[in-house]
């Protein structure tokens, strides 16, 4: 499991660790520094010239500290710091004061009119960063824009929020680095919203204070398949096919049955017993002629969905794909209405729209997918707060977001994107980050989200918890995009699952 860790939770993490007596901060400076020049020497073998860009606190510190390492390693170093190193606070004054080089002030001017640099050190700025930053120092880092190829950004590139990966320079964009080192654990900024792009390669460097992780409370982590959920990905041999569930998932009308097509054929190659499809009258001739081990069901009101879920051994839904607003609102009513047993539920797509704005608990085995659209019809503040330009550190960040939506629906959200967030209503959260190795660009095409809601009522239906299905569906969506790679169209998403989860379950056969 890969934890984030806030900008606060690192704070008290560190202040613990210090508190406790067994470590200074000068060590974790030093440690941090080192694990720096570590990475960047790495990264640019041949390099011999850095300049080092030191902000007011302790990320300057840091600078200062790499400028000495690399000064003793015999490079040439050049260092432009913030005015008034003595107000830097004291772990940070150290490291200024053991720097006997020359320091030019940290203006624009003086970045780029000085001798040219192997690597820049941006240590303006790192956990921090409290309002966004303007005049001089934001000049500063739109000069270091030009030079990004050659960044090393220490903790941060300057001026992105690590609680949110998003800008805190009005009208600018942070600097962009091409590798960034982080200390400890990776911080949610890291991962979120601009932050991938804005980081490059990633290196976390262990600084040697994980007996006080205790500290942080809960934290969020990444999706990864090393996940306890992903072992419930396998079948036992003793198991027949109603062991394994039923998903019931709802089409549209004629000419409209595609999306939920998709979704079944996902649903039962993510390995549900059986899948039904729920059609009108209308689209029955159109969904029976398109499919083979799918089933197919009349369910054109919302009794006849309520008679379809007379039988228990339907164990999951999916509402939205192709549906129609107003079919999906009638097929929510009866749901919500309708005197049903209540089942895990994936709702998406139309369904979402048809649903509108959240103000209360939902059914708590429902979950909801919404892509960033879909999420500002149903929680319209909270999307306000995800655009409105930030008026200080930390951003308002999607994980934020996706946790205050999963509190008032009282039931899973995934808000997707290629940083997807999972949240449950009991705190639990997680952040999909389909970026660097992870990339999955092609997942931008039409008919992928369908796809993402049957892999999820799938697992929902094999009685997957639907915090675990939100996050094992989203990883084997993402890896299933990444097995067929350039050219993916939604269509070839559930015929990847095969391999995908040879290779998650282990069966190599
Ligand atoms: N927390 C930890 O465990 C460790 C932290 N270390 C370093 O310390 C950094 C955090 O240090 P700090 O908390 O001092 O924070 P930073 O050095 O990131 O920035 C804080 C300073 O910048 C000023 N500031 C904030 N926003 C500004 C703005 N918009 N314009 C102008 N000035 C602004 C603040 O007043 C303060 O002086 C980390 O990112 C990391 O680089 C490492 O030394 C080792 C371990
Ligand atoms: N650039 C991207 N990188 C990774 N994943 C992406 C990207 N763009 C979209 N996705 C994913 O693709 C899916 C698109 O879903 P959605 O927007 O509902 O599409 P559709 O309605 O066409 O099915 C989501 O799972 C989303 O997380
Ligand atoms: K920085």
């Amino acid at each position: 499991m890969i934890e984030l860790v806030t900008s606060a939770q690192m704070r008290a993490i560190e202040t613990a660790a210090i508190e406790s007596g067994a470590v200074r901060g000068l060590d974790l400076m030093e440690r941090a520094a080192e694990g720096v020049v570590a990475a960047l020497v790495t990264r640019w073998p041949g390099a011999e010239r850095a300049c080092v860009l030191c902000g007011p606190g302790n990320n300057g510190g840091d600078g200062f500290a790499v400028a000495r390492l690399l000064a003793a390693r015999g490079w040439t170093v050049r260092v432009l710091a913030a005015a008034g190193a003595d107000r830097m606070p004291p772990d940070a004054v150290s490291n200024a004061r053991a720097w006997t080089g020359p320091v030019a002030p940290l203006t624009a001017e003086a970045l780029a009119e000085g001798p040219q640099a192997d690597v820049y050190v941006d240590a303006v700025f790192g956990t921090g960063l409290s309002r966004p930053v303007t005049g001089e120092l934001a000049r500063v880092v739109a000069a270091l824009a030009r030079v990004s190829a050659r960044v090393v950004a220490v903790d941060a590139p300057s001026g992105l929020c690590l609680d949110s990966g998003r800008s805190l320079i009005p009208g600018g964009i942070p600097a962009r680095a091409a590798l960034t080192v982080t200390f400890g654990w990776r911080k949610p900024g890291h991962v979120l919203a601009q932050g991938p792009e804005l980081c490059g390669e990633m290196v976390t460097v262990d600084i040697g204070v994980a007996a006080w992780r205790e500290a942080a409370g809960v934290t969020a982590s990444l999706v990864t398949p090393d996940d306890p959920a992903f072992a419930q990905l396998d079948k036992t041999t003793a198991a027949h096919k109603f062991t394994h569930g039923h998903a019931l998932i709802l089409t549209g009308g004629m000419g409209r049955t595609g999306a939920a097509r998709l979704s079944a054929r996902a649903a039962l190659r993510i390995g549900a017993g059986l899948v039904t499809l729920g059609a009108p009258g209308s689209a029955m001739m159109e969904v029976a002629a398109q499919i083979t081990a799918l089933m197919l069901r009349r369910i054109d009101s919302p009794e006849a969905l309520a008679e379809a879920l007379a039988d228990t051994r339907i164990t999951a839904l999916c509402l939205g794909p192709g549906l129609g607003i107003e079919r999906a609102a009638a097929l929510l009513g009866a749901l919500r209405e309708g005197g049903v047993k209540p089942r895990p539920t994936v709702v998406d797509a139309d369904a979402l729209t048809a649903l509108g704005p959240v103000s209360g608990a939902l059914p708590e085995d429902w979950v909801l997918t919404p892509h960033g659209g879909e999420f500002a019809r149903l929680f319209p503040d909270l999307a306000a707060r995800l655009s409105a330009e930030p008026a200080n550190g930390p951003a308002f960040s999607r994980l934020d977001a996706g946790r205050q939506a999963a509190a008032r629906a009282g039931c899973v959200v995934v808000l997707k994107g290629p940083d997807t967030v999972i949240a449950a209503p009991d705190g639990r959260s997680s952040v999909h980050a389909a970026s660097g190795a992870q990339a999955a660009p092609w997942l931008a095409t039409a008919g992928s989200g369908d796809v993402l809601a049957g892999i999820i009522t799938g697992l929902l239906a094999r009685g997957v918890g639907s915090y675990a299905a939100a996050c094992t569906g989203t990883w084997l969506h993402a890896a299933a995009a990444r097995h067929v790679g350039p050219g993916l169209i939604a269509e070839d998403l559930p015929e990847a699952l095969p391999a995908v989860l040879r290779r998650v379950i282990g069966h190599p056969g």
